[in-house]
């Protein structure tokens, strides 16, 4: 069977970065995917936006909605504090099976669960499943028809406290209109704005910051 881009990428990685080293494992797949193949990571400039405020929030509890290849999961391991855990979910299985080992190369695995499936299943599992009480820290970079409906789900299912820190991707593209509508006039959130570029692109997006107000 052909090799995918996501399997490609993860070669270029096994075959080029330093084992055990979660910044070149970051530094590697953008080497690819900025020069071979574009691929959805996160990507270098809005990384520097993830890494500024996931430092900002200093979670010890963190939740990734959309893992892809692991990119952002182990961009943000590489700055947890000790005895802290991330929690990234990832629906779809051929991509599972690339973040897996891709996160085990950079040595984060530790600290890093990838939970396969959907994210309205899993998250109503996460206080009794998996021990969560609350989250600190929500990356959302998943299928972007759910950021909103997942949104609601994390305070329908009592996972946000005040305080707690939402970073959504892709503001502009593909965008989100929904969940910006909801975090920016539901009353619950104070919203911040970090405009920036589609990765390894120039053309124009933007990451939201939403902090949760509290019931
Ligand atoms: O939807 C796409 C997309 C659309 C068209 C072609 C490829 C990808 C996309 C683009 C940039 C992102 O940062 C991202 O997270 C996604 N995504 O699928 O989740
Ligand atoms: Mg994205």
């Amino acid at each position: 069977m052909a090799q995918s881009k996501e399997q490609r990428i993860l070669e270029f990685v096994q075959e080029n970065a330093v084992k055990g080293d979660p910044q070149s494992v970051v530094e590697h797949i953008d080497k690819y995917c900025s020069q071979k193949e574009w691929a959805m990571n996160v990507g270098d400039e809005k990384g520097l936006i993830l890494d500024k405020v996931f430092k900002e929030t200093n979670p010890t509890t963190v939740l990734e909605l959309g893992t892809y290849c692991g990119y952002s999961a182990i961009r943000m391991a590489r700055l947890l504090k000790k005895g802290s855990r991330l929690l990234t979910v990832e629906m779809q299985p051929e991509h599972a099976a690339v973040a897996k080992p891709m996160i085990e190369f950079a040595g984060v695995q530790d600290k890093v669960k990838i939970l396969e499936g959907a994210t309205e299943t899993i998250i109503p599992s996460l206080k009794s499943k998996y021990g969560v009480d609350k989250v600190d820290f929500v990356f959302i970079d998943h299928f972007k028809n759910f950021y909103a409906s997942d949104t609601k789900l994390l305070e329908e299912c009592g996972l946000l406290k005040k305080g707690s820190v939402l970073l959504a991707d892709n503001i502009v593209y593909p965008g989100v209109p929904e969940f910006l509508k909801y975090v920016r006039t539901s009353g619950r959130y104070d919203c911040t704005n970090y405009p920036s570029h589609v990765q390894y692109s120039d053309e124009l997006d933007a990451m939201e910051k939403a902090v949760f107000k509290g019931y």
